[in-house]
């Protein structure tokens, strides 16, 4: 049995960088991945402005408390005319700064009568001043290519001036389930059927990627329909996940389709759940085969799939993120295989304690739905309460 982080290395290193290029309007871009590196058109800041509401100083001894106010300089003015020594001129936050200032004084540190003005104490040169090009030069790279465009970063483009940003185009992913036993919530439920719960948790889990996603619906358990269906998806998307059917049964259809159509690798990974895992090629599509116990197939997404959709995305930084927790459970019984409970979290001093949640079978989704986060159990190892455990959590936000 493979172990899950030579697996998951393995997983990663046979995925191509993310290529292609569109281009597309700043407003439409958050949440895609930049094409190239992009640099800064222009100094930042443009020009010297004022960090403060209250005047510009012109002081060429560094002591002076008395000045003439010879203008005044609101946000978007233009260039003004240059202090002379004992001058000041009445500026607003981001107003350019006259030549000749030595200092801004906030308005509140001042007394003003008519045209005098006088400080409260004498000003610390080049206080409050912003100076063109203090923060980076025109020409720096701002960006670097596969860069996420998250909020700061979508802040700091416009900031510069790009209307229209070069992107990464979105993965297509199919997702399909297998297996007769499947119906569709809402569908009639009859003797021996369940309803289809994997598509929709892996239709969710996509719903947190920038991709496209195409629904392919419940494959039957036949052969034919299975290859068909794989064969029409690998044509239209970059990637293809499935649940169910990846182990060692007859009825196991898509593991055979993909056999049959294109290349695949089963692996049995010593975790629990989700030991058959299986992955590969149908054309130019890469599919990922999920366990079909619905726990199997939620550990695995999270843990494989996840990342490989990152880095087949632009991230350079795919690999799940962990936190230390504390057990605050025991557990005496040995299991050969890395165990990924699902697990509570609750705050204790400036860490976190995690609680197992009652249910861990791998058809169980309640534990799954009430969980914070995976908590890692090395292979054949007793956990004593108190034990450092490394989790991965689970919640939006937190990844
Ligand atoms: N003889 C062996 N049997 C099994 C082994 C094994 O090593 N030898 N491994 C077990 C483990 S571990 C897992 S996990 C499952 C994985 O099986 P498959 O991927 O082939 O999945 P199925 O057999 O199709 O289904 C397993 C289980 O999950 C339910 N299921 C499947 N799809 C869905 C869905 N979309 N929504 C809800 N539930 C689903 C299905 O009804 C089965 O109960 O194999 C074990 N067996
Ligand atoms: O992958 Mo299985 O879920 O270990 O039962």
């Amino acid at each position: 049995m493979l172990d899950y982080h030579a697996a998951l290395a393995t997983l990663l290193d046979g995925l191509p960088t993310a290529k292609g290029c569109e281009s597309l309007a700043l407003a439409q871009a958050a949440g895609r991945r930049l094409a190239r590196d992009v640099v800064a058109c222009f100094d930042a800041p443009q020009f010297d402005n004022s960090a403060m509401d209250g005047y510009a100083i012109c002081d060429a001894t560094g002591k002076a408390t008395r000045f003439h106010v010879v203008s005044r300089i609101a946000a978007g003015d233009g260039a003004q005319a240059a202090l002379k020594d004992g001058e000041a001129a009445r500026i607003f936050t981001g107003a350019p700064l006259p030549a000749g200032t030595t200092a801004v004084v906030a308005q509140e540190d001042t007394t003003r009568d008519a045209d005098t003005l006088l400080l409260n104490q004498p000003a610390r040169a080049g206080q409050h001043m912003r100076l063109q090009g203090e923060e980076y030069a025109a020409g720096a790279t701002l960006l670097t290519a596969g860069t996420l465009l998250d909020p700061a970063a979508i802040a700091l483009l416009a900031s510069q001036g790009h209307a229209v940003l070069p992107v990464l185009p979105r993965l297509k992913v199919a997702v399909f389930s297998s297996g007769n036993e499947l119906i569709e919530p809402g569908e009639e439920l009859t003797a021996g059927k369940i309803f289809d719960a994997n598509r929709y948790q892996l239709l969710a889990w996509l719903a947190r990627f920038d991709v496209e996603i195409i629904d392919g619906g419940i494959l039957p358990d036949d052969a034919a329909i299975t290859r068909a269906a794989l064969a029409r998806a690998s044509e239209q998307c970059d990637v293809i996940l499935s649940s169910g059917g990846v182990s060692v049964g007859e009825e196991d259809h898509v593991r055979a389709a993909l056999e049959t159509i294109g290349s695949i690798t089963a692996w049995k990974l010593a975790i629990k759940p989700g030991k058959p895992f299986a992955w590969g090629h149908a054309g130019a599509a890469h599919v990922f085969m999920l366990p079909g116990n619905p726990v199997a197939t939620f550990v695995t997404f999270h843990q494989l799939v996840a990342p490989a959709l990152r880095r087949l995305s632009g991230d350079d930084q795919p690999m799940p993120v962990t936190i230390k927790v504390r057990a605050g459970f025991s557990k005496s019984r040995i299991e050969p295989r890395r165990e990924f409970q699902r697990a509570r979290l609750r705050q204790e001093g400036d860490g976190y304690i995690a609680d197992l949640v009652k249910g861990q079978g791998s058809a169980m989704l309640s534990a799954c739905a009430a969980a914070d986060v995976l908590v890692e159990i090395p292979p054949s190892s007793a956990v004593v309460m108190g034990d450092t455990l490394l989790a991965y959590p689970l919640k939006k936000g937190w990844v």
